[in-house]
């Protein structure tokens, strides 16, 4: 038995304890972006070859089509289209279809919005009109909704909408979106096709929006903050090919995309607008990195070559937060958002740890974009990557804030709740922003969380609990990945075209960020080594007390706590997260492991039997 006595003492809890770390990793594409058309706009592709045409494919043995570069481009980001020729005398329908991203859902009642731009290279001698057909089919060509889009043969690229509602949901998401025509209307024409995008109804409803369902499953998180864009994806394989915030603004026709870290090609649909756009939605607030001048090749920007770079990140503060007279506050109020965005905390760079990075980092790069940046915006907190693996920053100016990462087995986190306690109170903030149970003890790799892990990943938490005067933000990561193209296991959210699978440790962070409450509590200390961790936290408008317990022992344990408060309920809440040793939440058993809700008797005593491989919190009204 563990006695627990709670004080009335302790210390605030900030609001950003507990959040979310993004990148566009495993599915950021055909993930939180909603777009569902896949290669829409053949960007940063090479005409004429089969890796081109990803996704798209001919309707029927008549229709013939390939991406070639456009003799008059939609746009300068945008060199390529699919060309449909029509050879003469062909009869029945032509046309292609697009697979989406590994599916598309098909569900009753969304209003699907469509958008295309199509041209007539060459304008027939006699101007044809007619119109395209889109659709929604199965893969064996059950059509389950559509509409036409009337066309003209006229010279130039013109831009259609449309929309469509199906009237049933179908189970399978092995569903097409086509485009198709009457091959007679067209006989021996070419058209050309780009942009081709479809989106289901957005979170909150935004034009170029973010999806729904991953919203809605984050919202119930009550996240505190979300740093993007990484992470790896921030840094390029090397500097030309860097997360550059110019290339994503503006409407979608002017972004090239560009080739992502984890090996696929990257829309940039969702870009900086729309990331700062659904952060506020979500009512959460950005981390948000700069570039600085380390690539994955192991490059790093000379040091006579910085000053581009940190004007780079001058402008994108200023499009975040600068006044609309600023040319880049300009392009945010041009794009719907002339009010400043929230912004507190910019991160500089992203594991500035690894091989080269350090040297460079600790040399110079961290210096002249933090001496630049902080002169531009004194208001703002920056965020340094850990130059030493260590928790003692190696670098200077010394940082206040300082972003450490950790992937390891369940044994390291378990032992590790108090690695925080004994750090010195110097004015270092930590920022935990990266950290997963990846491998078992055993080393065994993992496709998804389990249980085990997710627990010691909790054991590990009280810590950022118990020291969130020094911790002030922490995400596990990767948060999400598509079951169809995964770069990296584990992650905290999978998700098909049209289900999201919560995993273990999903329900683990939900616990301590719905529970964090504003206040921690001192509780009896404790060591490392003991199987039971716990936490103490209040909520002070709302008079309730959250303790945690956490038990990483495989057999149950009982802890007796002792509350200081005169008026305490005596009916308690509680929800408790537990399942066998091994268990993992996946696409074929979702639910393996989910939180169930208790009630408990209250009062200056509470006494909780923690089942083995437990984590719980139990809510009192107290004060
Ligand atoms: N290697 C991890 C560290 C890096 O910052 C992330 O992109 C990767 C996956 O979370």
């Amino acid at each position: 038995t563990f006695p627990v006595t709670v004080s009335t003492t302790g210390h605030a809890v900030p609001s950003t304890l507990y959040g979310l770390m993004f990148e566009d990793i495993n599915s950021g594409d055909g993930g939180l972006y909603a777009e569902l058309i896949m290669n829409r706009g053949f960007q940063q592709v090479t005409p004429g070859t089969s890796a081109a045409l990803q996704a798209w494919a001919a309707l029927g043995s008549t229709s013939h089509i390939s991406v070639v570069k456009s003799s008059t481009a939609v746009s300068t980001a945008l060199p390529n289209a699919l060309s449909l020729t029509v050879t003469s005398g062909t009869t029945g329908t032509v046309g292609f279809t697009n697979t989406g991203f590994f599916g598309i859902p098909v569900t009753a009642g969304w209003k699907y919005s469509g958008s295309f731009y199509y041209r007539f290279p060459t304008s027939p001698a006699t101007q044809v009109s007619g119109s395209f057909t889109v659709d929604l089919r199965s893969t064996t060509g059950t059509v389950f909704t559509s509409t036409t889009v009337p066309f003209t043969s006229s010279a130039g690229w013109k831009k259609v909408t449309f929309s469509f509602t199906p009237s049933s949901t179908q189970t399978s998401v092995s569903n097409l979106f086509a485009l198709s025509v009457n091959a007679a209307t067209v006989s021996g024409l070419t058209i050309e096709f780009t942009l081709i995008s479809l989106f289901p109804p957005t979170f909150n409803n935004r034009a170029n929006g973010i999806r729904m369902d991953l919203s809605q499953a984050l919202l119930d998180m009550k996240p505190g903050f979300f740093r993007f864009p990484g992470g790896n994806n921030l840094e390029g394989q090397t500097p030309a090919q860097r997360w550059a915030w110019e290339l994503t603004v503006n409407d979608v026709v002017n972004r090239p995309g560009r080739l992502g870290d984890w090996g696929y090609i990257n829309t940039d649909g969702l870009g900086i607008y729309e990331y700062l756009q659904w952060i506020e939605d979500m009512e959460m607030e950005p981390i948000m990195a700069v570039y600085a001048g380390y690539s994955l090749n192991g490059q790093s920007v000379a040091s006579a070559d910085m000053q581009q770079y940190i004007t780079e990140a001058i402008n994108q503060i200023n499009f975040v937060i600068g006044s609309t007279s600023t040319a880049q506050g300009a392009i945010r109020a041009a794009m719907g958002h002339p009010a400043p965005f929230t912004l507190n905390y910019v991160e500089i760079g992203n594991e500035d740890f690894l091989s080269q990075a350090t040297a460079s980092y600790a040399s110079y790069r961290w210096a002249d974009l933090y001496n630049a940046l902080s002169a531009e915006f004194p208001q703002l907190n920056f965020i340094a990557t850990s130059a030493t693996s260590g928790f003692v920053p190696a670098i200077s100016p010394a940082p206040k804030f300082w972003d450490l990462h950790i992937y390891s087995n369940p044994n390291f986190f378990i032992n590790g709740a108090f690695n925080f306690d004994i750090l010195a109170r110097n004015g270092l903030q930590f920022f935990q922003g990266e950290y997963a149970t990846t491998t078992q003890n055993s080393g065994a790799s993992l496709p998804y969380p389990f249980i085990d892990g997710s627990i010691a990943e909790a054991a590990y938490m009280t810590g950022f609990d118990r020291n969130s005067d020094i911790v002030f933000a922490a995400s596990y990561a990767p948060l999400l990945n598509h079951v169809s193209s995964t770069q990296w296991t584990p992650n905290l959210i999978t998700h098909t075209p049209n289900s999201v699978i919560k995993s273990t440790s999903y329900y683990v962070q939900q616990l301590f960020s719905l529970y964090k409450g504003d206040t921690y509590l001192t509780s009896t200390t404790n060591t490392a080594s003991s199987p039971v961790q716990w936490s103490a936290t209040k909520n002070t408008a709302g008079q309730q007390v959250f303790l945690k317990v956490i038990n990483t022992a495989t057999t149950a344990n009982t802890v007796v706590f002792t509350l200081p408060f005169g008026t305490i309920s005596t009916a308690g809440t509680g929800t408790v997260l537990t399942a066998a040793s091994g268990t993992m939440n996946t696409p074929a058993s979702p639910n393996a492991a989910a939180p169930k809700n208790f009630t408990f008797t209250a009062g200056k005593t509470i006494t909780y039997n923690a089942p083995g491989l437990s984590a719980s919190v139990l809510i009192v009204s107290a004060h």
